[in-house]
């Protein structure tokens, strides 16, 4: 069943076309790979998708609804979720307290309830502890180990996966993933693939899409692969149809190869 769907959404900054006419279904349940060299709009296309910035073009349509400019909270609650490509913690929190933050926009207490601390404000509170507690021992017991840690100070991989359990507490129908790979080595790549995968046990029907430079990854993760190119899909299909097509090939090499 269909989750999310573009059609020819369109990012135009002045003269650049950032995202041009992509059209894209996503069902429920699916992982997406997204590739394409670097500047090719993957990015833009989450920006979409997550309402940073507003189509100058074409539709996005989540669960049936058009949901084209919306804000991102509105969207977060909507069941839109994403990480960052570089990574965007609270560093003066620990690690609990990261993943709480995004149970924020989701929970029902007025300003008012924070400073009485009302029987509702303190419900809330624990149920969100208890909920950021699970998502760590799901995706990482390392990390549920490092509760109490300072976000500063984690490895750079667990930090990276912190950023997805903040992601995941919100419990979305759709996360999305900007290179969550940079900056880890091959064995904490594997492991984060194997970690992503598990995500499907807690979240039966929920839909992935991964930007990602690491075609390990991407093979690793996604049912099906679009390739990007100067804004424009270029190619859609499983990774080894993508892999070998002459368009992808030639995105990547350029024209020369
Ligand atoms: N806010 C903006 N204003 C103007 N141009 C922008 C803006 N954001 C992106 N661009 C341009 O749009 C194009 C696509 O950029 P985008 O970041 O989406 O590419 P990308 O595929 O994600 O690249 P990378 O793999 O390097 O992250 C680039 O030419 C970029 O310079």
């Amino acid at each position: 069943m269909e989750l999310l769907k573009t059609t020819n959404l369109t990012m135009q900054f002045g003269g650049l076309v950032a995202v041009n006419k992509v059209s894209f279904n996503l069902n429920r349940a699916e992982n997406i790979g997204i590739i394409g060299p670097n500047g090719s709009g993957k990015t833009t296309f989450f920006n979409l998708l997550t309402g940073i910035y507003e189509p100058t073009g074409g539709d996005i349509i989540f669960e049936g609804k058009k949901i084209n400019g919306s804000r991102p909270d509105y969207n977060y609650n909507l069941g839109i979720a994403r990480t960052f490509q570089n990574g965007r913690l609270f560093w003066k929190l620990n690690v609990l307290e990261n993943v709480m933050m995004g149970l924020h926009t989701k929970q029902k207490s007025f300003l008012w309830d924070a400073v009485f601390r009302t029987k509702k404000e303190r419900q809330e509170e624990k149920e969100a502890v208890e909920s950021a507690r699970e998502i760590l021992g799901f995706f990482s017991k390392k990390l549920l180990e490092q509760q109490d840690k300072l976000a500063s100070d984690l490895s750079y991989a667990d930090r990276r996966r912190l950023e997805i359990c903040r992601a995941l507490v919100s419990k979305p129908k759709l996360l999305i993933l900007d290179e969550p790979s940079a900056g880890m080595d091959p064995n904490e790549t594997l492991e984060l693939v194997e970690d992503i995968k598990k995500i499907r046990k807690i979240e039966e029907d929920i839909s992935i899409i991964v930007i990602e430079h690491d075609m390990g990854l991407i093979e690793g993760l996604a049912d099906r692969v679009i390739c990007f190119s100067s804004g424009d899909k270029i190619a859609e299909g499983s990774f080894n149809e993508v892999s070998k097509d002459k368009e992808v090939i030639r995105a990547y090499l350029g024209e020369d190869e």
